[in-house]
């Protein structure tokens, strides 16, 4: 008999918004992207592992780089995400409690590095949960998809993929059976798109939304989903829903909590672009971990 003895690997479980993470110290662990793939499938289904949408890792940033660290994130399914806006959020929080970054008047400020992009981060002091706001690149790619049923779907790149429809009633929206399908549409080959179901509830400068993301990489809907917040709020302004000040804050009320998009506005040129809200640890525990 084949006796193995598991690796025990400490983990923190975390979330934004009820959007849920399993989060690992890779400068400690060192895990390839392989493995990383492999340790998502394994411990991220509900039933028989942790339970999380995705898996985050905090790794050193590359030699040339620097930023504090070094953000690589999959999906529960394994797959790749370049970005995940509540996943940044969790993983700026843990770097705090690992003694990463610079404080200033109670908050930390800190730079990483992700597979969309720079990305900066503002930890509001506390534990084990607080407002953590994230500086993000421009946007790209925004215009009308080209969609195979010929329904009316925008598109968006906020660090990864994402398809935005516009509905009256986001609650009876069918997240479930469209989701899904635009999802697969050709149109977002070869990567696939996050897609969320937008209903405008205010106007103005300050304007409110409310959304729901079916994720790519989860397969289903999720809580809360970062970048389809700041997908959401940008398609619902360049759209022409929110109106037309120069500087738009944008609440998006999702299932799980409400996040707040902030961006400054010029013909379509986007800058200034933040992410703020909740980012909370949970508990910490340790996987088994059989490679
Ligand atoms: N929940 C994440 C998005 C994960 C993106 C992922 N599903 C993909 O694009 O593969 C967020 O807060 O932004």
């Amino acid at each position: 008999m084949i006796v193995r003895t598991p690796l025990v690997v400490p983990f923190t479980k975390m979330n934004g918004a009820g959007n849920d993470f399993v989060v690992l110290d890779n400068r400690f662990l060192h895990f390839s992207d392989d493995e990383l793939a492999a340790i998502a499938r394994r411990f991220c289904p509900r039933r028989t592992g942790v339970g999380a949408d995705g898996l985050l890792a905090l790794d050193e940033p590359a030699n040339d780089s620097d930023a504090d660290f070094r953000m690589r994130y999959r999906n529960a399914d394994g797959s790749l995400g370049t970005m995940c806006g509540n996943g940044a959020r969790c993983l700026a929080r843990f770097a705090v409690r690992a003694g990463l970054g610079a404080e200033a008047d109670g908050v930390v400020h800190l730079a990483f590095d992700t597979d969309g992009g720079p990305y900066r981060a503002r930890v509001e002091g506390g534990e084990p949960s607080g407002p953590v706001e994230l500086d993000v690149p421009p946007p790209r790619g925004f215009g009308v998809a080209d969609i195979s049923g010929g329904e009316r779907v925008l598109q968006i790149w906020t660090g990864t993929e994402h398809a935005v429809v516009f509905t009256a009633d986001v609650e009876t929206a069918d997240v479930a059976g469209a989701g899904p399908r635009l999802r697969r549409d050709p149109a977002f080959e070869p990567t696939g798109a996050n897609v969320n179901f937008v209903e405008v509830v205010e106007t103005g400068p300050e304007a409110r939304v409310r959304a729901r993301t079916f994720e790519k990489g989860v397969e289903a809907e999720t809580l809360a989903c970062g970048t389809g917040a700041m997908a959401s709020a940008l398609a619902a302004r360049l759209d022409g829903h929110l109106g037309d000040a120069e500087r738009q804050s944008v609440a998006v009320e999702m299932p799980g909590g409400t996040l707040i998009v902030g961006f400054r506005v010029d013909g379509d040129e986007i800058s200034d672009l933040t992410l703020a809200g909740p980012a909370e640890t949970v508990y910490e525990g340790t996987i088994a971990w059989l490679g």
